[in-house]
């Protein structure tokens, strides 16, 4: 493990008498796109937010490096390189696109030293250097004047990264980044994420396409029912007997719209499904 990878151990949180998240241990290294699936309800969303300082576990550490970072704010461990979007972008709508990419940059960590970009720290000159550069970057540099809050989706969540990287992350956190894209911008944010990961990044993406997530990852974590049931690479995850089981039941490797329990049914404890019994014949009516 290098410096600033991503590791959870063990990590545990219970809402009542429902265990969200069992036990889950977890590596984000440097230089690699992580994935994150599972059904609705597998814990996903509360794994997130344990490694972001949102919620605290019950159990288990986070570390950020060899720094235990269980216990930090979400700005504390922002300001140490754990940064993250969000699924309904956090910029400011009033405020151009440039503006929202400034504050970004100048709230970034004072003890940044390198990396992304390879700028370092020196004021507000060295802010708008980084806000041109990562709107170059993203080829977004043709709409730096237009107010944040009258563009469409594609571009908000474009703008969103852009954000998240003007905070210049060792580790960034992707929270269904691709809802609302369609396939062009799909590929192109893929693209994005690819080459945020080679400068170094560690990047965890969680999102509902599963398609996605399985064409850009190196590896992969599946849960369901709170507890990690498959990780590796895309093709073991992919085959792995329980995912398989999980996911036909719901219909393809999934969407949002795909996986919610059926018509009058009840997901069913811990959200595990079992594999539905596919009828040779329609059913009666
Ligand atoms: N604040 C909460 N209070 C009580 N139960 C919660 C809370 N947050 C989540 N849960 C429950 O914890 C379990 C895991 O939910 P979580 O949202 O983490 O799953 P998920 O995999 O992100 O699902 P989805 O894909 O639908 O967003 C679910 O059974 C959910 O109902």
């Amino acid at each position: 493990m290098s410096r600033n990878d991503l590791r959870a151990r063990d990590l545990v949180r219970r809402y009542g008498g429902l265990t969200a998240v069992e036990n889950v241990s977890m590596d984000v290294p440097r230089g690699q796109i992580t994935g994150l699936i599972g059904p609705n309800g597998a814990g996903k969303s509360t794994l997130f937010s344990l490694l972001t300082g949102v919620e605290q576990p019950d159990g288990g550490k986070v570390l950020l490096g060899q720094r235990d970072i269980t216990r930090m704010s979400p700005d504390a461990r922002s300001r140490r390189g754990l940064v993250q979007t969000f699924q309904v972008p956090s910029l400011f709508p009033s405020l151009t696109v440039g503006d929202n990419l400034l504050v970004a940059a100048e709230n970034r960590r004072r003890d940044y030293a390198g990396g992304l970009l390879g700028l370092k720290a020196r004021g507000r000159a060295s802010a708008l250097a980084v806000v041109d550069e990562v709107l170059d970057s993203l080829e977004l540099a043709d709409i730096r004047g237009a107010v944040a809050g009258t563009l469409p989706t594609g571009a908000l969540r474009l703008v969103e990264f852009a954000r998240a990287l003007c905070a210049r992350p060792d580790v960034l956190l992707l929270d269904e980044p691709a809802s609302g894209l369609d396939a062009a911008e799909t590929d192109r944010f893929s693209a994005l994420v690819r080459r945020i990961a080679d400068d170094g990044v560690a990047i965890l993406l969680v999102d509902h396409d599963v398609d996605l997530v399985f064409a850009v990852v190196d590896q992969v974590y599946a849960m369901v029912g709170g507890r990690v049931v498959a990780e590796g690479a895309p093709d073991v995850v992919r085959n792995d007997p329980t995912v398989r089981s999980v996911y036909l039941a719901q219909g393809p490797l999934a969407s949002k719209s795909t996986s919610a329990p059926p018509p009058g049914g009840v997901s069913p404890p811990n959200g595990v499904s079992p594999p539905l019994p596919q009828p040779a014949f329609p059913a009666a009516r």
